[in-house]
């Protein structure tokens, strides 16, 4: 089934070298947390580089039926927000669509107001966990209804007297920190979130910058956030840098196609998403940064990747997973070309994302040649070496776009290619991932047979 209707089968087989600049989108994550701190700012917010993914539209769509205008003027994606605690009650169902960042910080935003909304999503979403989100709101006052499991379609009533919070996220989740600190803003006095492992902190920075009172202290406890409920955020202007997680794909591609080189501009590095890139470099990969700078209190860099025939398989430190953890599918991917096993522990989080992502790559992979043994929380791919991985085979993408675009990788250097069932969810996240990749010169089709 395809996550818009229509199933759209995709193959990729080897080509030439790739080379060329790859300019992929903005990020996701920032591109969510725009249009919402848009939206719970009084007056016009200004972005650029926003990612036109479908995550990213339906988000912009929730913001609307909250009562907050959205609307593109030439580049850029303009905001006019109503402020904290000034949500409309919506009319309609919200539909996150494939998001999981977008259902669950939405929820967050309209726990504190005195409104109810009911929230659905694809078939993927509504299979998805919610009870860690809807837990730490249920401190703030707010009630959730959903079908069992805590899965969506649910319906939250808002706390009509909102208290401040104080919670140890007990799973390593940027979404489930930031939905109790969206939610701890229209609460009186300080809300704060304890996580033992550092996640992707853009809600702090961006919070911040809209003039949130926020801050962050380390401790052996971990991370602790505090925010000053009840502020008057103020409307900015936003650049937001290109997608790491995105610029991943173009990267791996590069590193297992036999003479590329391959650029990937203005990349965002922040730390707590670079962790892939790190384990590339970690295996052997020809990977460098160039023309390293600050942009907007964030880390950029230019990523040049060139063709890797001598990468190792590894053992990735399980500290690390936080900071890669989109990027697990793409890695087991290129580690079928390493010499060796590549040891992936502590990633429990990954069979609970749009598909269960260590199920979908070890079928797809052990489909295609390759030996993959997994356990609950930890997978093992065992490389055959460059030149050595036949492929061949037809994969599940389960409504994931990061499958899709995993296998479309895969295929680029396996000897017989491979077919994707589906490579519709890819408009999620990347809906210029076909030109840009055939653009490079990598032979990535829709299957028309
Ligand atoms: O906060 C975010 O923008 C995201 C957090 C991560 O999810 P979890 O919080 O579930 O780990 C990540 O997988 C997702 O793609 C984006
Ligand atoms: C897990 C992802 O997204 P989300 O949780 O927002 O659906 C992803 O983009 O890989």
């Amino acid at each position: 089934m395809s996550a818009h209707g229509r199933a759209i089968p995709m193959i990729s087989k080897p080509s030439g070298p790739l080379s060329g600049e790859a300019h992929v989108p903005g990020d996701k994550s920032i591109s969510h947390r725009a249009l919402i701190l848009g939206a719970l700012s009084v007056g016009e917010t200004r972005v650029t580089g926003l990612l036109e993914g479908q995550d990213v539209l339906d988000t912009g769509a929730a913001m609307r039926a909250f009562g907050a205008e959205v609307w593109k003027d030439g580049d850029a994606w303009v905001v006019h927000g109503f402020g904290v605690g000034g949500l409309a009650e919506p009319e309609q169902v919200i539909d996150c669509g494939n998001s999981g960042t977008g259902v669950r910080l939405i929820m967050g935003v309209m726990a504190t107001s005195p409104i109810t909304a009911t929230f659905t999503g694809d078939a993927s979403l509504n299979g998805r966990p919610m009870a860690r989100v809807t837990d730490p709101l249920a401190l703030f006052g707010a009630r959730a209804y959903g079908r069992a499991g805590g899965r969506l379609p649910m319906t939250i009533v808002g706390a009509q007297m909102p208290v401040p919070v104080r919670y140890a996220t007990p799973v390593p989740s940027a979404q489930v920190k930031s939905a109790v600190l969206l939610a701890g803003l229209n609460a009186p006095g300080e809300t704060v979130v304890i996580e033992r492992e550092a996640t992707r902190d853009h809600s702090e920075r961006m919070l911040t910058g809209f003039g949130a009172d926020v801050s962050v202290e380390d401790s052996p406890e971990g991370r602790i956030i505090t925010l000053k409920g009840q502020p008057e955020l103020r409307p900015q202007t936003i650049a937001v840098p290109r997608d790491p997680s995105s610029a991943a794909f173009p990267v791996c591609a590069a590193l297992i196609t036999e003479g590329s080189d391959v650029l990937v501009p203005n990349i965002g590095l922040n730390p707590t998403r670079a962790g892939l890139f790190t384990t590339l470099r970690e295996m052997g990969a020809d990977l460098t940064y160039e023309n390293e700078r600050q942009e907007g209190g964030e880390p950029v860099a230019d990523l040049r990747a060139r063709f890797s025939p001598d990468l190792k398989g590894i053992e990735v430190p399980p500290g690390r997973a936080a900071s890669m953890i989109d990027e697990y599918p793409v890695l087991s991917a290129v580690a079928a070309f390493a010499e060796g096993p590549t040891y992936m522990p502590g990633v429990k989080e990954l069979r609970v994302k749009e598909s269960d992502r260590i199920d979908a790559m070890a079928q797809g992979l052990r489909a295609n040649g390759i030996e993959v043994e997994e356990g609950e929380d930890w997978w093992r791919v065992q490389g055959r070496g460059f030149g050595n991985v036949t492929g061949g085979g037809t994969v599940e993408s389960r409504l994931d776009h990061r499958i899709a675009m995993s296998f479309l990788v895969f295929g680029l250097a396996a000897r017989d290619g491979v077919r994707v069932d589906d490579g519709s969810p890819i408009a999620t996240s990347f809906p210029i991932f076909e030109p840009l990749m055939q653009g490079l010169g990598a032979a990535v089709a829709r299957d028309e047979a």
